[in-house]
Order: C-alpha cells, then sequence, then structure tokens
C-alpha cells in the first residue's frame, strides 16, 4: 500500500503506491524491537498488553522464581508475553539480573545517594559536537574494561556498588538497552522474534544522540553509566554485544524514533507510561497536517489514513499534541522535543503567508 522512499526534506517517508480510501488500516507496528515501562509505573502497566487502571497493582507475575521486574493484568497476557517476546528464555534472566543489581544497590545505598557516582568524566570545556562526544566515547572505550575487570558486581557489591547504582531513569535506560542487546543477539543467531526487524535496518534508523546530549548534558555521563553496569552484570554469551557502538545507537535511536507508551485513552491529562521503539512504524515522517492516525491497539501501534489520500501523496503521522497550536509554537515544540524544523506542507504555507 505504501513505500519508503526519500523526502525532498527529511530523510526517508511513507509514499502511498495507490489511492487509499479514508480509514484503511495501512499498517500495523506488531511487536516492539524495544520497550520499557518507566519504574514508576511498573507494577501498574501490563508488561504485554500496557493495560493501566488508574494505578491499580497488577497481581499476575511470570511463573518461576524469576519475575523480572514484569508485572501482567492477567494470565493470558503473561503467556504471551513468554510465547512471543521471550521464546527462546533468553530475555527474562538479564532482565532478573538487573532487578538483582537494582535491589543490591538499594540495600547498599541506604545511607548513601543513589545514583551517587564519584568520577568526573565530563570535563567542563567539552562543547558536546558530536566529535566530541566521539571522542569521550573513544576515552570509555580505552578504560572500561571486560566484565571480569569489573569482579562480578553482583557477587562483590561492595566493591562495585558504584557500578550498580543508577538513577531510576537509568535503569530504565538499562532495560530498554538490554532489550535490544538480547534481540541483537539472536537475530546474530538467527531467531529474531521481531517482524521486520535486522539490526543494520534499526541502525539505519535517525540518531539525535548528539541533541539529546546538547539539551540535556548531564545526560552523556548517564548514557556511560549505563554502559558500564550493563558491561558489569550481562551474562558473557551477551559481552560482545554490549559494545559503547551498540549502547549509543540504541540510546540515540531512541531520541529519534521512540512511542511514547501514554495512558488511554489518550488526553492532555494521560500519563507517559513507558517508551518504545518500533523499527516498522518509523519511517512515518510528521505533518501538522497529518493524514495518517496512530493508535496504540494494546502493545500494537495501528496506522490508519485519517482521509483519503491520492497515490504518490506522503502518509504523515502527528508526533505530538500540537495542531491546534500557532505556527511557531508548533515548530519550537517540535525542536524541540523531536530536534528538527518541520518543513511539512502546512508549516511552509503558514511560513510562506507569514513572509
Ligand atoms: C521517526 S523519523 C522519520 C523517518 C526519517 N525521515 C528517516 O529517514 O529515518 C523522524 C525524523 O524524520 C525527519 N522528519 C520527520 N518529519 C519531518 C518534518 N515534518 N520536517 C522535517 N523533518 C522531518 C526528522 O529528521 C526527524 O528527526
Amino acid at each position: 500500500m505504501f513505500a519508503i522512499r526519500p523526502t525532498s526534506y527529511g530523510g526517508r517517508g511513507c509514499f502511498a503506491t495507490s489511492e487509499i480510501p479514508r480509514g484503511t488500516l495501512v499498517h500495523i507496528a506488531t511487536t516492539p524491537f524495544t520497550s520499557v515501562i518507566f519504574r514508576d509505573f511498573r507494577k501498574e502497566v501490563c508488561a504485554y498488553c500496557f493495560a493501566y487502571d488508574l494505578g491499580r497493582t497488577w497481581k499476575v507475575r511470570l511463573r518461576g522464581p524469576e519475575t523480572a521486574g514484569l508485572w501482567f493484568c492477567g494470565e493470558e497476557c503473561r503467556d504471551r508475553w513468554v510465547k512471543e517476546e521471550d521464546p527462546s528464555r533468553e530475555l527474562v534472566p538479564v532482565l532478573e539480573l538487573i532487578e538483582q543489581a537494582v535491589a543490591l544497590a538499594r540495600r547498599k545505598s541506604q545511607n548513601s545517594k543513589v545514583g551517587e557516582y564519584d568520577e568526573d568524566f565530563v570535563h567542563e570545556d567539552f562543547s558536546f559536537q558530536s566529535d566530541a562526544i566521539d571522542s569521550l566515547w573513544k576515552h570509555i572505550d580505552g578504560i572500561v574494561i571486560s566484565a571480569s575487570q569489573l569482579a562480578n558486581p553482583l557477587r562483590n557489591p561492595t566493591l562495585n556498588n558504584r557500578v550498580l547504582a543508577l538513577e531510576d531513569i537509568e535503569y530504565d535506560s538499562a532495560r530498554l538497552v538490554a532489550v535490544a542487546i538480547v534481540r541483537l543477539y539472536l537475530d546474530s543467531h538467527n531467531t529474531s522474534v521481531v517482524p521486520w526487524f535486522t539490526w543494520n535496518g534499526f541502525c539505519s534508523l535517525e540518531s539525535h544522540e548528539t541533541d539529546l546530549i546538547n539539551r540535556l548534558p548531564a545526560l552523556l555521563e548517564s548514557h556511560i553509566r549505563v554502559f558500564i553496569f550493563l558491561r558489569a552484570i550481562m551474562p558473557n554469551k551477551f559481552q560482545p554485544f554490549v559494545t559503547t557502538a551498540n549502547v549509543r545507537a540504541v540510546l540515540g535511536r531512541e531520541a529519534a524514533n521512540a512511542f511514547g507508551i501514554w495512558q488511554l485513552p489518550l488526553s492532555s491529562e494521560s500519563e507517559c507510561l513507558g517508551s518504545s521503539i518500533f523499527p516498522s512504524g518509523s519511517y512515518f515522517n510528521h505533518s501538522c497536517d497529518p493524514n495518517v492516525m496512530k493508535t496504540r491497539i494494546g502493545r500494537q501501534m495501528h496506522f490508519t489514513t485519517s482521509r483519503a489520500v491520492r497515490e504518490d501523496e506522503e502518509l504523515c503521522i502527528s508526533y505530538g499534541m500540537m495542531l491546534t497550536m500557532p505556527l511557531q509554537a508548533r515548530q519550537d515544540l517540535l525542536q524541540e522535543q523531536w530536534y528538527f524544523g518541520c518543513r511539512c506542507g502546512r508549516c511552509i504555507a503558514e511560513l510562506g503567508s507569514e513572509a
């Protein structure tokens, strides 16, 4: 129904290959390549269908001793998660290790601040051009370190507590990256569970690492902590994939391509419960006059035409709730949160009429 082709203004986009009537479901992104429920909400959001019932804690956990920081709204969702997300049982042990690390760090840090990190990686002269960010990561590559040098922090938390003690938001990033690394490992063994996914395809999505770090410079140190944490706790077979390049690839692409997991029904009061990346849904560009509506149905993203579309017309969604705002407010919001100056037809026309 559509093909991915270059646009004249913003990388690739999705173009109708024939006329498409209004109300047509043009794409379903079925399985997130990676997702995370934010720590504050993890007991209240079903890990499979993302159901949230105004703060009610879900009761269903995984069978067996490893609960992996996952809660489910019912047994059916639990069983579907296991079958669809982790058929090879590689993911649960990794998520469980993260939860063990959190628990250890919390116990050890009762008398000190969680997330305290005494090494000052970021020199005040850093200008945060992308080459400065590259060279800092290269430095980290040089000093860090095989997993064995980190002396197994789960067995030796006194020695390595600072490696385990992260902020909640960093544990969320660690889970997001860990899922991606397990997927990458499975992909390299030809057992991928994500349709449309190849690591190269994922890496061809845009990254906004430099923009993100410039907006929130402390995130650079944070990303480095996430990398060291994963280097320290992930089992040996995954270690070849726990590289600075891969961690940066995931976190940079999250900044450009993530779909927030919003409380439904969507309103201006909805909470953002988590973050997900659907590579197959990431080729839709933004328009302030969109012709496609994205809707989350459980854990899937559905893309449906909101009006009739001509052959060769670009299919665009709206990235956020800004369509009723004036031109400058929309431009500012898209620049601040999505890091691009919008060049959709509506903005170009309104810019032209202002000139
Ligand atoms: C989720 S990606 C969409 C796919 C992307 N065009 C690609 O080739 O990978 C979002 C990025 O596409 C570009 N983009 C999307 N909508 C745009 C718009 N209305 N104006 C300018 N650039 C846009 C921006 O670079 C943005 O960071």
